[in-house]
């Protein structure tokens, strides 16, 4: 296999260490003309080997800010920097000119030289170093196959699209054998296709070649489609962190829900839109559900069986959609209950002893001259 070749770590034996990058209490203030601004404050997380890492927040949240602290191209105000167990932000230029070859990045805008080729664009960073013409053709041609590319060698930058552009970028960020990739808004610029494909990709590289990843984005469904676990960022702090699994499933901060709401069209039929909605029964009124199922649950016939456990319970599906969380099946429904008080109240309750989580919307009275 390729990485078993040209993929060697060189600087991290895996399992001596139990994180690949820690980040505590990061804190960073830029002088600008109008004074002091602090776009991170108090940052900490850590990112273990193997991770795809999302990193999402709005523009101007700090994130680019964040994932230069990583490989220190911004030196952080306070805080320190650790990667596998060193302290980057005790080291001089020299030191860190040497950690970063550990470090591979790719950008939203490529970065590539115009007047190089394929071929020369990635061989840069090896001649940099001063290794033998020989020795670099050996990498950049393996390089250029991992990504795709090795047809267009010749080319240059202009004669590329946005996507094969982007992978160039990659194969030239993977030239040093990093065991870190920090892609800053890698696929901002890219198609919904070209993105899928980018990301294909990266995921690739970091199951193949083992290569820890970190994504900052301010694309929900980029950290849905590869990521393992993300944080929230928000004016220069942490709002929320976890696995992107739990971060779906129960999104504890409005910032959080927003991303997510996003990608959900689970739109009330206009029946129900814009009315009342009530904590308490209401008469001729429906309780509206929200269902979200996980993994094997979303494949379990919930509903069949709350219809035949309430059976004086009309139930009524509104909204329901079937979707993935990378590949665990993710399942959203809304449902509407109607009839006795108590019966309804029963049948929410047996839903929520059930594999399933179950939100409350709330009562409302559908409004009958609304069509669907
Ligand atoms: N070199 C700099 N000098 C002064 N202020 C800066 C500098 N770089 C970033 N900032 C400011 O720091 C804050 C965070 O910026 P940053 O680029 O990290 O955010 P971001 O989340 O990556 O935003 P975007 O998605 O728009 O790139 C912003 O208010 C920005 O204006």
């Amino acid at each position: 296999m390729i990485n078993n070749v040209y993929y060697k770590n060189i600087y991290f034996e895996k399992g001596k260490c139990k994180y690949m990058i820690k980040l505590s209490h990061i804190k960073k203030v830029y002088d600008t003309p109008s004074g002091s601004l602090q776009a991170l404050k108090d940052i900490s997380l850590t990112v273990e080997d193997g991770d795809i890492y999302g990193i999402i927040g709005l523009s101007g949240a700090g994130k680019s800010t964040l994932v230069r602290c990583i490989n220190m191209l911004e030196r952080p105000t306070e805080g320190t920097v650790e990667i596998d167990g060193q302290d980057l932000t005790k080291m001089n230029e020299a030191q860190l000119r040497s950690v970063r070859k550990n470090i591979g990045m790719i950008f939203q805008q490529f970065n590539l030289l115009s007047s190089a080729t394929v071929y020369e664009n990635v061989a840069f960073p090896l001649k940099l170093s001063g290794m033998a013409k020989k020795d670099i053709e050996k990498k950049v041609m393996p390089l250029l196959k991992l990504v795709g590319l090795e047809q267009k060698a010749r080319q240059y930058p202009s004669q590329l699209s946005g996507g094969q552009k982007q992978r160039v970028g990659i194969a030239r960020a993977l030239a040093s054998d990093p065991s870190i990739l920090l892609c800053d808004e890698a696929t901002s610029a890219l198609d919904p296709q070209t993105t899928q494909s980018i990301l294909r990709l990266i995921k690739k590289i970091n199951e193949e070649l083992g290569i820890t990843v970190v994504i900052i984005t301010h694309e929900m469904q980029v950290i849905k489609d590869i990521c393992t676990k993300v944080a929230v960022i928000d004016h220069g702090v942490i709002a929320e962190k976890g696995s992107v699994i739990e971060v779906f499933m129960n999104p504890q901060q409005a910032i959080t829900h927003e991303f997510i709401s996003v990608l959900l069209s689970d739109e009330l039929p206009s029946a129900f839109r814009q009315q009342t909605v009530s904590a308490e029964p209401v008469e001729d009124g429906y309780l509206l559900l929200r269902l979200t199922f996980l993994g094997e649950s979303a494949d379990e016939p919930v509903i069949m069986q709350l219809i035949k456990n309430a059976p004086n319970v009309d139930v009524s599906i509104l909204f329901g959609d079937l979707d993935q969380i990378q590949t665990v099946p993710y399942g959203r429904m809304i449902i509407g209950l109607k009839g006795d008080a108590q019966k309804v109240k029963e049948a929410e309750k047996w839903l929520g002893e059930q594999d399933v989580k179950v939100g409350v919307i709330g009562y409302v009275k559908r409004h009958d001259a609304a069509v669907d």
